[in-house]
C-alpha cells in the first residue's frame, strides 16, 4: 500500500484496533484481540492481503478533504468534497464487554447526491486465507454477508445491496443530503450462531458517551492540553480492557527504516512501556487503569520474580515466539514481517526499576494498599539485589552481546530508592538498611564506571565511549539533580553527538533511516549490510521518546525556552490527528516504526507536564 504511516487514523474498542487511511481504506485490523491474526493486512502487503475501502465512487484513490476525531473521542469523521456534493464518513469501533467486536462505518450525505463505492476484501490469517463467503437471508430483513475460515467468521450488515466480484464484496449506492447508510462488520467464532445485527446509531451514541465520560476524568489543565488529551486517548485505546494489559502499539512490522529489516511486533505488553504508560495516566488523574494494570502484573508475574519476562501477551501469556510471515512483502517492501517477539526472552534489568517506580507512584497517588503488591515488590528487589551486577540487553533490547548498560544500573538505583523510601515512610518490615546500602553502592558504581570524566558525560555502558539517550532520564528519575555538572554535560553531549536536525537518536547507529549516518556513528549508507553495533543491520530514524526526554531535560537544567522550542517542533511531527509512530525519518520527513506508539505518547505527556508547569487537580 502506498500510504504514509501518518496518513492513518486509529480507531479501536480497547480490545483491538484498526487503521483507517485518508483514502477511506481500513488496511489493518486484527480480530478479536490486538495480537490475533489480521483480517485486513493490506498495510503490510497489497490489496490482495485484505482491506475495506468506502469512498466516493468518482474519487477512488483520492483522499478525504478533511478529517478529525469527533471531540475528545476515538470516533473518526472524514468529509469529502466532490463534484457531486459533500459526504461525511463516521468510522468507529464501539467499546464492548462480551459483545461481538464490530467496525461501524456510517455514510451521510451533506449536500448534493454522491455515489459511493464500498469494496470489502476479507483475508484471514494475515492475508493468507480467502474465506468462504455466503449470503444469509431472513424474511423482512436485509441479507447478511458472512465470511468463514477456520475459527473465524465475519458478518457484514448493511441496508444497501451487495454483490460479489473478484473475490471481493462490493456495494454501490448514492447518498443524498440528509440520507444515511450504515455498514458494519462483526467478528464471531465461526462455530457460534450469528451475532446480533448491530444498531449503528445506538452504538455511536454509546461510544461517544464512553469517551466523554473517560476524558472528563482528566485532571490536566495546562499548556498543550489538546495534545496531552489526544495522547491519553491513544494510550487508553492501547489498553486491553478485559485484563488491564497495555500494548506498546497496535501494529507489527511497520519499519524503523523504509526498506529495512528492523520490523517488530509490538502487540504485546512490555513491562517497561506499560509501567511508563501507567505513570503518565496516574499523573493526569487516571487511577482505575493503574489499579487494573497492577492486578494484571500480579497475575502475569504469578509470585515468581525469578522468571519475570520483560513482556507478556495482553492476558499475561508467556509464549511469544518470533516468526516471519513470508507471504507478506512488508510495508513498502520492508521485510521480513514478524509476529511474536524474540526480545521476550531477554534480560533487561531496567524493567525492575520501571515497575517498582510505577508501583511506588500508585502507592503515593492514593491507590489502595495491597499485600500482594508489597510481596511482589519485595521479591523484585530481592531478585535485583542478587542479579544487578549481570550484563543485560538493556532498555533498547539490543540483539548483540550483553553489556553493563549504565541505564540498567541507574534503574536498579531507582528500584532500591523507591523501595527504601516506601518501607521507611510506612514503617513496613524489610531490610531497609541493606537496600539503602545497595542503593548507595549502585550510585557510586554508576558514577565511577558509567561516567567519562574526560568528556563530562555518562556513557552507554561501563567503559564504553558511546553515548546513549536513555541517560537523559538520569535527572528525571532523581538519580542526580538537574543542576549537577555531570547531568548538564550529558545533555550537552547528547545534543552534540546524538542529535540530527535537533532530534535525538537512541545511540549511534550506522546508516540511519535517512541514510545520514547517525551522528557519532560509523556513518555509511544504511541498508541491510553490516551490524550497526546493536546486533542488527541497517539504520533507523531519530527516536521520538528520546527527543521528548531532551526537551524535558532542557527545561530541568534551566534552558526552558529551548526545551519548549524542541517540544513544539516535536508536536509538529504528529499527524493531523495528533498521532505519533515510534521514530521520525529526518531525510524523508516522515514517520517510521509502529503506529501509534505508546512509548512516544507517554514522554509527550511527561514533557508537557515538565515544561508547562501545568496544574494537576489530582
Ligand atoms: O531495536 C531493537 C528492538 O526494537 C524493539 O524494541 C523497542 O520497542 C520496545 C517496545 O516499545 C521498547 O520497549 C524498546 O525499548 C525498544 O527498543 C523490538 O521490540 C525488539 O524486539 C528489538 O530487539
Amino acid at each position: 500500500m502506498a500510504t504514509l504511516i501518518e496518513d492513518y487514523a486509529l480507531i479501536g474498542d480497547m480490545q483491538t484496533a484498526a487503521l483507517v487511511s485518508r483514502n477511506g481504506s481500513v488496511d489493518w485490523l486484527c480480530l478479536p484481540r490486538f495480537d490475533s491474526p489480521a483480517v485486513f493486512a493490506g498495510l503490510l502487503g497489497t490489496d490482495e492481503h485484505g482491506f475495506w475501502r468506502v469512498a466516493p465512487a468518482h474519487a477512488q484513490g483520492g483522499c478525504a478533504t478533511r478529517r478529525r476525531y469527533r471531540g475528545e473521542s476515538l470516533v473518526l469523521e472524514s468529509e469529502w468534497d466532490t463534484p457531486e456534493g459533500t459526504v461525511r464518513f463516521t468510522d468507529f469501533m464501539p467499546p464492548r464487554e462480551d459483545a461481538a467486536p464490530c467496525l461501524v462505518r456510517i455514510v451521510e450525505g451533506v449536500s448534493g447526491r454522491v455515489r459511493i463505492s464500498s469494496a470489502l476484501r476479507m483475508r484471514f490469517s494475515y492475508g493468507r486465507i480467502v474465506p468462504w463467503v455466503q449470503r444469509e437471508s431472513a424474511a423482512g430483513l436485509p441479507d447478511r454477508t458472512v465470511a468463514v475460515a477456520g475459527p473465524d467468521s465475519l458478518w457484514l450488515d448493511t441496508d444497501v445491496p451487495t454483490y460479489g466480484s473478484d473475490l471481493t464484496t462490493h456495494a454501490d449506492f448514492t447518498v443524498a443530503a440528509g440520507q444515511r447508510v450504515t455498514l458494519t462488520l462483526s467478528w464471531r467464532p465461526s462455530h457460534l450462531s450469528a451475532p446480533p445485527r448491530p444498531e449503528a446509531r445506538e452504538l455511536l451514541r454509546g461510544t461517544e458517551r464512553f469517551w466523554a465520560a473517560w476524558t472528563d476524568q482528566c485532571s490536566y489543565e495546562g499548556p498543550w492540553r489538546e495534545a496531552v488529551v489526544r495522547s491519553l486517548i491513544t494510550l487508553k485505546a492501547l489498553t486491553y480492557a478485559p485484563t488491564g494489559g497495555i500494548v506498546a502499539a497496535p501494529t507489527t512490522s511497520l519499519p524503523e527504516e523504509i526498506g529495512g529489516v528492523r520490523n517488530w511486533d509490538y502487540r504485546y505488553t512490555w513491562l517497561r512501556d506499560a509501567a511508563m504508560t501507567l505513570t503518565a495516566l496516574l499523573r493526569t488523574g487516571y487511577r482505575e487503569e493503574a489499579r487494573r494494570w497492577r492486578e494484571w502484573l500480579l497475575r502475569a508475574v504469578a509470585g515468581d520474580a525469578q522468571n519475570l519476562q520483560i513482556m507478556y501477551g495482553v492476558a499475561g501469556e508467556r509464549e511469544l515466539s518470533e516468526a516471519e510471515l513470508p507471504w507478506l512483502p512488508g510495508y513498502e517492501g520492508s521485510g521480513p514481517v514478524r509476529i511474536g517477539n524474540g526480545a521476550a526472552a531477554q534480560l533487561q534489568l531496567d524493567v525492575y526499576g520501571e515497575v517498582v517506580d510505577a508501583l511506588y507512584l500508585g502507592q503515593t497517588s492514593g491507590l489502595s494498599r495491597d499485600d500482594s503488591t508489597h510481596i511482589l515488590q519485595m521479591k523484585l528487589m530481592n531478585y535485583l539485589e542478587s542479579n544487578w551486577r549481570e550484563p543485560d540487553e538493556g532498555i533498547w533490547e539490543v540483539r548483540g552481546p550483553r553489556r553493563h548498560f549504565t541505564h540498567s544500573k541507574v534503574m536498579t538505583w531507582v528500584a532500591a530508592d523507591r523501595t527504601v523510601r516506601r518501607l521507611s515512610r510506612l514503617g513496613l518490615e524489610g531490610p531497609v538498611a541493606r537496600w539503602r546500602a545497595l542503593r548507595d553502592e549502585v550510585h557510586r558504581e554508576v558514577c565511577a564506571k558509567g561516567y567519562d570524566a574526560d568528556r563530562n558525560t555518562f556513557t552507554q555502558s561501563y567503559g564504553s565511549r558511546e553515548l546513549d539517550a536513555s541517560l537523559l532520564l538520569i535527572p528525571q528519575v532523581g538519580f542526580l539533580p538537574p543542576g549537577d555538572p555531570r547531568v548538564v554535560g550529558t545533555v550537552e553531549a547528547v545534543q552534540r553527538e546524538l542529535c540530527e536536525d535537533g532530534f535525538v537518536r537512541r545511540y549511534p547507529v550506522a546508516g540511519g533511516a535517512g541514510g545520514a549516518g547517525g551522528a557519532g556513528g560509523a556513518g555509511g549508507a544504511g541498508g541491510a549490510a553490516g551490524d550497526a553495533g546493536d546486533g542488527l543491520p541497517g539504520g533507523e530514524g531519530v527516536f521520538l521518546a528520546c527527543s521528548f526526554w531532551l526537551a524535558h531535560d532542557l527545561a530541568l537544567i534551566g534552558r526552558p525556552a529551548e526545551g519548549r522550542a524542541l517540544f513544539e517542533r516535536l508536536l509538529a511531527l504528529r499527524n493531523d490527528l495528533g498521532l505519533l509512530a515510534e521514530e521520525w525519518d529526518t531525510v524523508r520527513l516522515r514517520q517510521v516504526g509502529n503506529f501509534p506508539q505508546a512509548f512516544s505518547h507517554v514522554p509527550l505527556i511527561d514533557a508537557a507536564l515538565g515544561l508547562g508547569g501545568g496544574r494537576l487537580t489530582m
